[in-house]
């Protein structure tokens, strides 16, 4: 049992976390045919690209500021609800745009839904805006442009998200140098559909103090040696990586391995509906399935906080409360 855990999350796409349920009165409200997406109360893909696309598609169903309100409130009071502190959530500012509402208007909503939550619960959150890679390097570079001007506190990283296998990182190194110059703090999916080599291409082209699951660097143990010398933390998501077939089970999945040869490890839900999933399930899961005791997952949690994008006062306080 983990309930009485502190506990903290890096890696959750917000329109990842958005409860079926909620989708499917979304899809109703607006007249949005959803049942090729939303079936029996539960996303419907296949492999990596259509998850992707069922992404996008649930996304189109959250259009106004307070549909992001309500979505963000939704997910962080179910976060206080299971002990967490804090949490970091990856906005799309193109999502925004895609739907006609904008990106300040988006921003705008979840930074509402944060409050609201966080006068219920004392729950602390942060925004990591992401470039969408299957919506091409312009498009990143437009959203690390848009984060680096925005002038909002609660912005604090940079990411980049979508479809792997599309270029290669280097393509998308100028989003990262905007980022880094504007002191944003630097996190990048890499390591998840592709192999070792974009775990070292993201290391080499962003140097990022984090990496959004870098599971696949466990096919090259000179790139695992390499992680843990640089200090690099993983933000890993045990039940996503499942589901969407990236290690056949929990057996062979390597957090345990990556952890003890050293490299920073932290657990994460990346999109829990989609992945039928929750923060919850990812902590029971470390106990479970990957044997940790509670000392081990307290050690990943206070990794979780000496790594967030978050400036030294509020870390101190959140390591504090841990
Ligand atoms: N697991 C994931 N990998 C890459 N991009 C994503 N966008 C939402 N979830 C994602
Ligand atoms: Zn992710």
């Amino acid at each position: 049992m983990t309930s009485h855990l502190k506990k903290v999350e890096l890696h959750c796409h917000l329109e990842g976390a958005a409860p079926p349920v909620l989708t499917a009165a979304q899809a109703r409200k607006y007249g949005v045919d959803i049942s090729a997406q939303l079936r029996d109360g539960a996303y419907v893909w296949h492999d990596f690209a259509s998850f992707l696309e069922c992404y996008d598609k649930v996304s189109e169903v959250y259009r106004t500021e307070e549909d992001y309100a309500l979505l963000t409130e939704t997910y962080l009071d179910e976060l206080a609800g299971i002990n967490t502190i804090y949490s970091e959530l990856i906005v799309s500012p193109d999502h925004g745009k895609r739907i006609g509402l904008g990106a300040d208007a988006y921003i705008s909503g979840i930074c509402e839904g944060i409050r609201r939550a966080r006068e219920k619960s004392g729950i602390e959150a942060r925004l990591i805006v992401t470039g969408e890679r299957h919506f091409g390097p312009e498009s990143v570079v437009g959203a690390a442009e848009y984060a680096a001007k925005a002038g909002n506190p609660l912005i604090t990283g940079f990411n980049l998200a979508g479809e792997e296998r599309m270029g290669r990182v280097a393509d998308y190194a100028r989003a990262f140098d905007i980022a880094r110059d504007a002191g944003l703090g630097l996190t990048i999916h890499a390591g998840e559909v592709c192999g070792a080599f974009s775990v070292a291409d993201a290391l080499d082209a962003v140097r990022p103090s984090r990496i959004g699951h870098g599971v696949r660097a466990i096919e090259d143990l000179d790139l695992v040696k390499r992680l843990a010398d640089l200090g690099t933390v993983l933000e890993i998501c045990p039940g996503s990586n499942i589901a969407l077939g990236v290690f056949p089970d929990f057996a062979s999945h390597p957090l345990r391995h990556l952890k003890e040869a050293g490299v920073r490890v932290t657990i994460s839900s990346d999109d829990p509906p989609f992945f039928h999933t929750s923060l919850k399930r990812e902590y029971e899961l470390a106990a479970g399935a990957f044997g940790f005791g509670d000392a081990e997952i307290d050690a990943m949690t206070r990794t979780a906080i000496e790594a967030a994008f978050v400036d030294n006062e509020t870390r101190k306080a959140l390591l504090a409360r841990l």
